[in-house]
């Protein structure tokens, strides 16, 4: 009866609508509001109700014909301006409206078929939509709807938060802010539901649902929210399309640690949707052809060792950086990670990404270095890293994909290949909002670089950059500024970026120790480390200890294992949440987090000055991985130095 009462001060409703409404009404839930279409006309089509409880909101339309494109956009775009700009996060953020699901609640016994990107229920089955995973937190989402409510915009508050529901009359301030900021804080740190699944700031906000008119790029320092604008943005997509998705970087794990974040988002676009690394999209491409194709990497170790004994290690290259390593990098990222067949375009390269100029008797020596190896390669045969990528490339030209994806995201751009660039290029073309490249120059940490018209990429115009850092607490941020490399950050396009010691930080307080000594006395501190940070409440499975090598990291896994410590390898990491701490090199920590970061940092003193410009090379790399390593902690880092 009650039930009846609240309703009769909306309306007018459909018999429909009013079972359903009812039915919630009188059943109550705790943590769940209705907002319900009153007389007042609408200026748009909008949703019947709103439903906004712990697990989202959800824009209600009774009816049994799925609604044309157009019609259901409209509801979409009325949803969206009703919801907007609610401050209900922290002190910047703002609710995303673009995670607003509409629901079609039809008859129970229809034939009505699921339409994509449009929930379903029945009058029977709505219930299933208080078992949405939980993102919202029971008094904001009272809030949420207080002030949706106060807006007066034509909808009313009935709250099922009650054992008797009852009309509220729209008053705000129920909940009060300050305990809502707060609270906000502590569970951004804490992240049993990662805010960013509901709330962004105004920036990063404003970029879910802008249009672009081809490839796209963000760029911005570290933590800024690139990776997480980047899957509200693919959410949104999927909701608009029904083809296939991509989300892909060059690190292998990090894919399969964003698809879980995904899936929240956008639990019904999975199906359509793909996590991988590039090569292995390519890999599974060149199968599906027919064309299978494995890459060796091991092999390819040893053909490059063998060409640089037969044709390097006593000529001008050796005499010029003794390192082959160095022009193995020149190589594969300089000459084949471009796509480059011919001489004469290497001896006219802008060898971005490296200092010197490299003269033209020593890119022939190069040259003759990269024949020795590819011969070397043929006939062994196998594929490099770039072969499997130039493969995937040259069957795409030679028969292109039926369908392109409706969107693939590149994320860590800045480590890519051209190459790799031109193919992510190839899945989608210049369609709009199809094309997304996130990245940061500043965190580059493999050698060389270019630009993205150096791949046939145009973003002119469809630049963006975020500047606020969500991440790190205030000491580590600090920590991480002041390990920055001296070199201009580059926005990915050739333009100045903006470097983190320059951005704002969002997240107060945090621990930053540095500590510097000998080698034996290394893996002592970092049990101690340990200790400190289990006393801090940290857990260990948000724990990370990264190191710039795999040599390094092996060290510090025989110790875990003395210490009987368990440990996941970060190359097998998903983002599953195991009582273990992570380990690995900081390649494979790229674009990830942890509450605790421990880094042990072994420093090579620098040969005297000048240096070479292989040396400055190297050097400017390893403060960026430094930095990498530093920047993946929020509330704790320890970096320990050790000179060899
Ligand atoms: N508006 C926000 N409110 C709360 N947390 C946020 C917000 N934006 C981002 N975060 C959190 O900040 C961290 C960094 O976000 P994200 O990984 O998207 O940054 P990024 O710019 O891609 O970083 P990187 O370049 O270092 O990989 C994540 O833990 C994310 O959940």
């Amino acid at each position: 009866m009650q039930a009846e009462k609240a309703l009769a001060a909306v309306g007018p409703l459909s018999t429909r609508a009013r079972n359903v409404l009812s039915g919630m009404l009188a059943e109550g839930r705790r943590g769940w509001h209705l907002l319900v279409r009153d007389s007042q006309p609408l200026a748009s089509r909008g949703a019947d109700a709103f439903l906004i409880g712990t697990g989202g909101v959800f824009g209600l339309v009774f009816d049994d014909v799925v609604p044309e494109t157009p019609t259901a956009r409209g509801i979409e775009a009325h949803a969206e301006q009703l919801f907007a700009d609610l401050p209900v996060g922290n002190h910047r953020n703002v609710f995303v409206p673009e995670t607003i699901e509409l629901v079609l609640v039809v008859a129970p016994h229809g034939r009505l078929r699921a339409a994509d990107g449009l929930r379903r229920v029945t009058e029977l089955d709505y219930r299933s939509l208080f078992g949405s995973e939980a993102r919202l937190d029971r008094g904001v989402a009272g809030r949420i709807a207080e002030l949706v409510a106060a807006r007066r915009h034509g909808y009313t508050l009935l709250s099922l938060d009650r054992p008797q529901a009852q009309v509220d009359s729209g008053e705000v301030g129920l909940i009060g802010t300050e305990h809502l900021v707060e609270g906000d804080r502590v569970r951004a740190l804490a992240k049993p539901f990662p805010t960013w699944m509901t709330f962004l700031d105004p920036d990063q906000r404003a970029l879910v649902a802008k249009n672009y008119n081809g490839p796209a790029r963000i760029a911005g320092p570290a933590g800024s929210g690139k990776t997480v604008v980047a899957l509200h943005r693919m959410a949104r997509r999927a909701r608009r399309t029904t083809g296939k998705l991509l989300f892909t970087t060059f690190v292998r794990n990090l894919p399969r640690c964003q698809e879980q974040g995904f899936a929240q988002l956008a639990p019904g676009a999975m199906h359509r949707t793909e996590f991988k690394n590039l090569h292995s999209w390519a890999r599974e491409f060149l199968d599906q052809r027919g064309e299978p194709s494995e890459m060796k990497l091991v092999q390819a170790d040893n053909a490059f060792n063998l060409a640089w004994s037969r044709v390097g290690s006593r000529g001008l290259l050796a005499e010029i950086e003794p390192d082959n390593r160095y022009w193995r990098e020149e190589i594969d990222r300089l000459i084949k990670g471009r796509g480059i067949h011919d001489f004469d375009e290497y001896a006219g390269l802008d060898r971005r990404g490296r200092n010197g100029r490299l003269v033209r008797s020593a890119r022939n020596a190069v040259w003759d270095l990269l024949t020795e190896y590819e011969q070397i390669r043929r006939r062994r045969p196998f594929l490099d890293s770039n072969d499997l990528i130039a493969d995937a490339l040259i069957e795409l030209e030679k028969n292109p994909l039926e369908e392109l994806y409706d969107m693939v995201v590149v994320d860590e751009v800045q480590d890519m290949s051209v190459l790799g660039l031109r193919l992510v290029h190839a899945l989608t073309g210049d369609a709009p909002n199809a094309l997304l490249l996130v990245g940061d120059g500043q965190q580059k940490i493999y050698a060389g670089g270019w630009r993205l018209s150096d791949a046939g990429i145009p973003i002119v115009g469809r630049g963006e950059v975020l500047r606020v850092n969500y991440r790190n607490c205030e000491a580590v941020l600090a920590l991480a500024a002041s390990l920055e490399g001296k070199t201009r950050v580059d926005n990915l396009d050739g333009d100045a970026g903006t470097a983190l010691s320059r951005s704002g930080g969002a997240l107060p307080g945090g621990t930053a120790e540095r500590w510097s000594g000998s080698d034996s006395d290394v893996e002592e501190q970092v049990r101690i480390q340990l200790d400190r940070i289990t006393v801090q409440g940290i857990p260990l499975s948000a724990t990370a200890l990264l190191t710039l090598t795999n040599y390094d990291a092996d060290r510090f896994r025989a110790a875990l294992r003395r210490w009987q410590v368990p440990f996941r390898n970060l190359e097998d990491y998903t983002g599953a949440d195991e009582d273990m701490i992570k380990i690995g090199t900081v390649y494979r920590a790229k674009g990830l987090d942890f509450r605790a970061v421990l880094h042990p940092f072994f420093e090579k003193a620098l040969p005297a000055e000048p240096l070479t410009d292989a040396e400055r090379d190297r050097a400017e790399l390893v403060i960026n991985q430094r930095f990498v390593a530093v920047t993946r902690a929020r509330e704790y880092v320890w970096l320990g130095t050790v000179e060899r």
